[in-house]
């Protein structure tokens, strides 16, 4: 009886009351309430955070509300021996030992189980030598180091500050280069903004405060134990020393007070601009220290134990009316390093204001097309466990019936402007939704998030929109991204990328990530939180409520050819290799032509669906559902498009074997190919 159109405007005017509903204060209460004692992965603390949620999501009015544990790898410090370390001298004395905690922040000195500043999975051990610095340790740092400079870090000990990319590739490239242990420190010129005061007085990093964190190099295996399966009670386990992604060699974070000390009295070459910091250092190269120190060197003394422990996620659901076998999923974790201030409560704060509005419109008698499904993470500093456990303990289901995952990790990490990841089928919906919220910043209370993020953030080359990027990896949609292929993104407030140059924000993973951070600094009236919990619950709303899924497929065409164009290019910088072993991308340049024309053709067929017949109606919105991208294997965090091509092209001119080099690439283009012909196939007509 209710008509399309009737049905519509009911919808609207429920997303309209939902995202009115999501009030700041509220956010602010709920940040307050979940930050005030340690939560890591695996501990007591953290499973009544559980279980609190789960309380209160039952409260809020959600359908059903679940734990779901696994019993995954995870690492802490031994707290009889703690990590630590040493310059020595020629007969073993201790003359300069690394800080064993951070200063606790005022406010906090009663509080116990705060974890040291230690790199998850380091490998145990005291390896002694003496010490090079490598810069980011990125793998064009080690490129320079090793072909310019003549360096070889074989049985030395590399020390490399934070920033740029992830740390487990840093550790990968530490191993692979012959180092025998790592360290990392934070340099001010990566963790301390021009002009703003350390943390409590501003926003900046202490010189005693270090960032926490894993350095596996899992390529999404999850529990390093149970690649592929969820690690239930009755699932195989490799032999601890056999796990996925775990590093060889023993791996330790320092904040920059101790970094000093190692740094100052370093010899060898003086390095290249780009490679020095800010500390009052020469940042000198090595191998080893000179003058008075010339006979001492470095011991790392590292007793972290790698250990099976039990997880928890908190699975809420809101059943579908229409299609309950549809999933749309809300997902971020919960466990922290320490408070979790920003990483991850500003984001699990950002949840339960979603999943309370939720509950108020069904009270209302609003219900959701689609089934949404409001997931807590475990375990997600670790190597994203608990969102990828549930990801192979549900990928049948998975793989069929969710239509879309939304993260909901920080929800801040800067106070400039929106900043938005996500799959290009998701442009045109980020861009509606964000018209239809107002401008959290002062004075721009009459325009709307979209102008006011348009205006700090355009899209730099030929687009005048927001500026919107790609999906990397880092944090917990990785699974159902890479591995299950579900159209994802992920939205937050962020730092003015033009200006402020120092990576991730200043105290990411130390003790000064706290309630007050956010309250003093970060987000004082909490409006921006309100306006991220909006994007995020817009898009959840808009793509759960929708009749036919709310995916713009001509933007994915879009993408593909800008992305075929922009590989293409990187071959071409090689055109005498091309000729001599016969490379051409024109099979991929036919592909992504054979993709536009069939995105085109779906996109006119949808204009006349008949939205009254159910059936057609849920074959086109089949169609919608499927896509292709990965992590780049040079930075986890970044996205990288057609990447099994762009990982053959890497480095190509210094190949051993150019013409198997060359071959890989003319395999992967041709899988490539593959990939985006069978994508168009799927759009083509059912009939
Ligand atoms: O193991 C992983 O893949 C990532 C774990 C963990 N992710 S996280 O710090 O919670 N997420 C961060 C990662 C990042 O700085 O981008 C974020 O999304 O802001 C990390 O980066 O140490
Ligand atoms: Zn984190
Ligand atoms: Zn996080």
């Amino acid at each position: 009886t209710h008509s399309e159109t009737e049905k519509q405007k009911d919808s609207s005017k429920f997303l309209k009351e939902f995202l009115e509903e999501m009030k700041a204060e509220n956010i602010k209460q709920h940040l307050r309430k979940f930050t005030q004692l340690p939560h890591l992965a695996g501990t007591e603390q953290n499973l009544k955070y559980a279980e609190q949620i789960q309380r209160e999501w039952q409260e809020f009015g959600l359908d059903s509300v679940d734990l779901v544990h696994y019993d995954v790898l995870l690492s802490y410090p031994n707290k009889t021996q703690p990590n630590y370390i040493s310059i020595v001298d020629l007969l073993g004395n201790e003359i300069f030992n690394t800080s064993l905690a951070e200063p606790v922040p005022e406010g906090y000195e009663d509080i116990s189980d705060i974890v040291p500043p230690y790199s998850a999975f380091s490998a145990k051990g005291q390896p002694e030598a003496e010490l090079v610095y490598v810069n980011y340790g990125r793998t064009e740092d080690f490129f320079q180091l090793q072909r310019e400079m003549g360096i070889n870090v074989t049985g030395k000990i590399v020390i490399v500050r934070y920033g740029k990319i992830f740390r487990g590739n840093k550790v990968k490239n530490a191993i692979l280069s012959g180092a025998k242990g790592i360290i990392m420190f934070s340099d001010p010129a990566d963790y301390c903004a021009d002009g703003v005061q350390t943390y409590p007085k501003g926003w900046n990093l202490p010189g005693g405060g270090a960032q926490r964190g894993n350095v596996l190099n899992l390529n999404g295996a999850g529990d390093p134990l149970t690649p592929g399966y969820p690690a239930k009670e009755y699932t195989y386990r490799s032999k601890l020393e056999e796990g996925v992604g775990l590093p060889k060699i023993p791996v330790h974070p320092i904040g920059y007070h101790d970094a000093i000390y190692l740094l100052k009295n370093m010899g060898g070459p003086i390095p290249p601009n780009n490679w020095k910091g800010a500390l009052n250092v020469s940042y000198r190269i090595g191998p080893g220290f000179i003058d008075d120190y010339k006979n001492f060197t470095v011991r790392l003394n590292i007793h972290t134990n790698n250990q099976i422990a039990r997880i928890y996620n908190v699975i809420g659901q809101i059943r579908g009316a229409l299609e309950p076998d549809r999933y749309v999923i809300l997902g971020g974790h919960r466990d922290a390093w320490v408070f979790g201030g920003i990483d991850p409560m500003s984001g699990a704060a950002v949840v339960h204001e979603t999943v309370r509005s939720a509950g108020r419109l069904l009270n209302n008698g609003w219900r959701p097309k689609r089934t949404i499904i409001f997931a807590s993470w475990d375990a997600e500093e670790f190597g994203l466990q608990g969102s990828t456990e549930w990801a192979e303990d549900n990928a049948k289901l998975l793989q069929e019936r969710a239509v879309a995952y939304i993260n909901a990790d920080s929800a801040i990490e800067g106070m400039y402007t929106l900043r938005v990841d996500c799959t290009p089928s998701l442009h045109t919906l980020v861009y509606d939704i964000t018209r239809q919220i107002s401008s959290p910043e002062e004075g721009e209370e009459n325009i709307s998030l979209y102008e006011s993020w348009h205006k700090r953030d355009n899209w730099t080359n030929n687009r005048d929109a927001p500026r919107i990027s790609k999906l990397g990896s880092g944090s917990d949609f990785e699974a159902y991204f890479i591995r299950l292929g579900i159209a994802s993104g992920r939205a937050r407030y962020t730092k003015d990328k033009k200006t402020e140059r120092y990576s991730s924000y200043p105290v990411y993973h130390s003790v000064y990530e706290t309630f007050e951070i956010v309250d003093k600094f970060y987000d004082p009236s909490f409006r921006r939180l309100e306006a991220v919990a909006r994007v995020r619950g817009g898009l959840i709303f808009s793509i759960a409520d929708s009749l036919v899924l709310p995916f713009n497929v001509n933007e994915y065409a879009n993408s593909i050819n800008m992305y075929a164009l922009s590989i293409s290019q990187i071959g071409e910088r090689h055109p005498e290799q091309m000729q001599k072993y016969d490379v051409s991308f024109n099979s991929l340049f036919s592909a992504a032509a054979n993709f536009t024309a069939a995105t085109s053709d779906f996109h006119e067929r949808l204009q006349s669906l008949n939205t009254a017949d159910p059936l057609q109606v849920r074959i086109v919105n089949d169609q919608l559902m499927h896509i292709i991208f990965a992590p780049s294997s040079h930075n986890k965090y970044a996205g990288e498009s057609f990447p099994g091509i762009y990982d053959a092209l890497f480095d190509i001119e210094n190949a051993a074997d150019p013409e198997k080099s060359w071959d890989e690439v003319k395999r992967q283009i041709s899988i490539a190919s593959f990939t985006v012909h069978a994508a168009a196939m799927t759009l083509a007509s059912a009939a």
